[in-house]
């Protein structure tokens, strides 16, 4: 055989991606070969069918073996098919017989005129009826790591160069077979998040569709008829209310219900994002950037490239980001903290805030012309205080979702209890009645009904209370930033304890704060509360 043979086959088993085929043009391409009767390629993996296997008794260890992966050859006669891989030597124990030693020795082995006395040939009639005179082995090297054996048996006698030719051409099959693998590791790896992905954009869906906004009062569905409209368009839509009140339910309706619901829909909290990381956290770094920047990283805008950027508690981004902010919504245009590169999005913009925006606006603290671009479809959604005909859907809503979660049969409510409900204010909206249910739905364990009394937090048994008509208006009192900050601190500081260090879970401190622990864990953060 030529060396450029050998190159050739090379180039063209270099070329194919799949490991089953890249096998197959090997051993075709060497049977090809004038006079080579036979060629076969084993690779080393687990021992599989060690109960049948006739070498067992001389196999030192069964948890590894040599497979036969691929064979090919022309036999004399015509009826035989020498591509079968279930023939005696479909296996062979490591370190036994020539195929064993070649992949435990790392060495190659050439045997020249075979004869029926040789004691290297197996079935000896075999070789004699086929005419074999000579084999030749090498073993597939590929950084130290010996994967397999490839074989020849040849009708004529090897010369040493094509002995050694063959050994090149192992070494570019080993590298043509772990490339294939990695490039099979890949796809299959990339299926499996592929599926992933569409599974849980299925959920997502599922979870927080449109029907998810319980609720039939007046002030909601005027909510509703707003958002109906303005979800088939791609415009920003500002969401405001109070916290608590189901801006994100909105926004995240907004999405499923427009053109980009195949799309990603990205969450930006902007109350947890560092000043100083801003910028960075919207439009990506490149590594180096600054300090801790160890790799590039795409920004959120990017991620959301044909989706959704759901800004919520925008009133907190910085007056210096607010300019870029403003240039991506106009020109779709971005650079990387870090590079000159000009980048394209196509972003639906979705903000949200608790915040009187144009107070900020007034007072300088939030850009006019940002302003005007987010709120082009500014949605109001009402407190809990004012739409209380929606308590008995909500909570029963919340007490069926809590019961599922904690795997108990769901509760009752009496009618005493929703009257106690609906007493009370709800500062802290739709989610403080979602916690309080979850409160009550863990102490009612064992019980049919509902213990919603002992649930109810402080203020709200005390708001059931007419409180005492004071003879003269109290004096208006205050307290300095740092006092406050300081009672912030204790008090998260004692929800922490009370809830024995724990943020998430519904025992936990965000829950009993009625904060989300996205948001509590960055107001430790500001205050310089460690981590429990
Ligand atoms: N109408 C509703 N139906 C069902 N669940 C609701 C409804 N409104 C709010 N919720 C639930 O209440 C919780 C708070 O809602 P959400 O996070 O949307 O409020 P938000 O206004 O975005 O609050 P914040 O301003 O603090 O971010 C969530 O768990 C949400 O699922």
């Amino acid at each position: 055989m030529l060396p450029e043979e050998l190159q050739s086959i090379a180039l063209a088993v270099a070329q194919v991606r799949a490991v089953d085929e890249v096998l197959d043009a090997v051993v075709r391409g060497l049977a090809a070969q004038p006079e080579w009767a036979l060629a076969r390629l084993w690779l080393a993996r687990p021992g599989d069918l060690c109960a049948s296997c006739p070498m067992r008794a001389e196999c030192p260890n069964t948890s590894r073996c040599l497979h036969l992966v691929a064979s090919a050859g022309t036999p004399r006669q015509a009826r035989k098919q020498w591509t079968r891989l279930d023939g005696r030597f479909r296996r062979f124990p490591l370190g036994v017989r020539k195929v064993g030693r070649i992949a435990t020795t790392g060495q190659g082995v050439l045997l020249q005129r075979l004869d029926g006395d040789s004691g290297w040939i197996v079935d000896k009639a075999w070789a004699e009826r086929e005419g074999i005179r000579a084999f030749a082995g090498q073993p597939l090297v590929f950084r130290g790591e010996v994967l397999g054996v490839l074989a020849v048996f040849s009708r004529r006698e090897l010369s040493a160069r094509e002995f050694s030719w063959l050994r090149t051409f192992a070494d570019h099959a080993a590298v043509a077979i772990t490339n294939a693998r990695a490039f099979e590791e890949l796809a299959r790896l990339r299926e499996r998040l592929e599926q992933e992905r569409d599974y849980l954009r299925e959920e997502v869906r599922d979870a927080l569709s449109f029907g998810d906004i319980v609720g039939r009062s007046a002030p909601l569905q005027r909510v509703f008829q707003q958002l109906e409209p303005v979800a088939a368009t791609n415009a920003s839509v500002l969401i405001l209310g109070e916290s608590g009140v189901g801006k994100e339910l909105v926004a995240r309706a907004l999405h499923e219900r427009g053109p980009r619901r195949g799309r990603p829909l990205i969450r930006v909290n902007c109350a947890s994002i560092p000043r100083e990381l801003f910028e960075s956290e919207f439009f990506g770094h490149v590594k180096g950037a600054f300090t801790g920047a160890l790799k590039d990283r795409a920004g959120r805008f990017q991620l959301a490239d044909g989706g959704t950027l759901f800004l919520d508690e925008v009133g907190e981004i910085p007056l210096e980001l607010q300019g870029k902010l403003l240039r991506v919504l106009q020109e779709g245009t971005f650079e990387r903290v870090g590079e000159d590169v000009t980048r394209r999005v196509d972003v639906r913009v979705i903000a949200a805030t608790n915040r009187d925006l144009p107070s900020e606006v007034q007072e300088g603290r939030f850009r006019r012309d940002l302003y005007y671009r987010l709120s082009v479809f500014p949605i109001e959604v009402p407190p809990l205080r004012e739409r209380k005909e929606d308590l008995p859907l909500l909570a029963a809503h919340f007490v069926r979702q809590a019961c599922a979660r904690l795997g108990r049969p769901t509760l009752t409510m009496g009618a005493e209890q929703l009257e106690n409900l609906q007493r009370y204010d709800w500062p802290g909206n739709v989610r403080e009645l979602e916690n309080v249910i979850e409160r009550a739905v863990i102490l009612s364990n064992g019980a049919e009904r509902l213990r919603l009394d002992l649930a109810l937090p402080e203020t709200a048994r005390r708001s059931r209370a007419t409180p005492p008509r004071p003879t003269t208006p109290p004096a208006p009192t205050f307290v300095t930033d740092a006092e406050l900050r300081r009672r912030e601190k204790e008090n998260l500081q004692a929800a922490l304890d009370a809830a024995r260090g724990r943020i998430y879970g519904p025992e936990g401190a965000a829950a009993r704060l009625g904060l989300k622990p996205t948001t509590l864990a960055s107001r430790m953060k500001a205050l310089g509360i460690p981590k429990p």
